[in-house]
């Protein structure tokens, strides 16, 4: 089964609950609650219904930027950027138990991010997507065998996802880089039915 982390995201059709309620009916294991923009205390009122949710599907939460809070709702981690919280700080707050994933760009974002104690990484965008603004350049599978193949010469294991603009067609390709899974969320949410493009993606051949 892919290994896929499900992102949240606001459409017209769809709140970020519903968003994240679907994946988890298709069988995803991973969510990101992930509202930009939101305040505070709305991202706190759907994690506090979100976290029931995932632990009846067995499934792990980590908030997008967010370290206090997660730490308050104890969720089970956080997903952490360049501009956010270094991970260094978050894992002084959070302690080990939870979830720490870094975004990386480069081989030098990696680096920092493995020696700060990060559990996991977000490497991307694979190509162009409107789900996030300021979008750092896109690596397409080149970069990824790149990225991946300077992780291997020095040394640096780490669990690795893709993001940015996936869809079900890249992932045979995405993941014969070597990357362990992969992030999504517009090709999820735009399907005609987001449970069974869910399920369909986790059953990649
Ligand atoms: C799995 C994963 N990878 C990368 C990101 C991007 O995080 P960040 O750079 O902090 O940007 P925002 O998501 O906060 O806009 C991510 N969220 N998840
Ligand atoms: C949060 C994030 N970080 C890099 S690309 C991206 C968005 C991923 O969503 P999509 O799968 O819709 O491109
Ligand atoms: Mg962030």
């Amino acid at each position: 089964m892919v290994s896929l982390q499900f992102i949240t995201h606001q459409t017209e059709r769809y709140s970020y609950l519903e968003s994240a309620r679907m994946a988890l009916e298709g069988g995803c294991k991973w969510i990101q609650l992930r509202m930009k923009e939101a305040p505070l205390e709305e991202v706190e009122a759907v994690a506090l219904q979100l976290k029931p949710l995932c632990k009846e599907h067995e499934a792990i939460l980590v908030l997008d930027d967010h370290v206090e809070l997660a730490r308050k709702l104890e969720v089970d981690g956080v997903h952490l950027g360049k501009k956010d919280m270094p991970i260094d700080q978050a894992r002084q707050i959070l302690g080990e138990a939870f979830i720490i994933g870094g975004t990386a760009n480069t081989f030098e974002d990696v680096v920092q991010h493995y020696r700060a104690g990060a559990d996991y990484l977000g490497i991307g965008p694979f190509r162009f997507t409107t789900t996030k603004k300021n979008l750092s350049p896109v690596l397409g599978l080149k970069g990824y065998s790149s990225i991946l193949s300077q992780m291997k010469e020095a040394n640096i294991e780490i669990p690795v996802v893709a993001i940015g603009g996936i869809t079900y067609e890249d992932i045979p390709a995405i993941l014969h880089t070597g990357v362990n899974g992969i992030a999504l969320s517009g090709t999820i949410l735009g399907a005609d039915n987001p449970v069974e493009e869910t399920h369909r993606i986790l059953n990649h051949a």
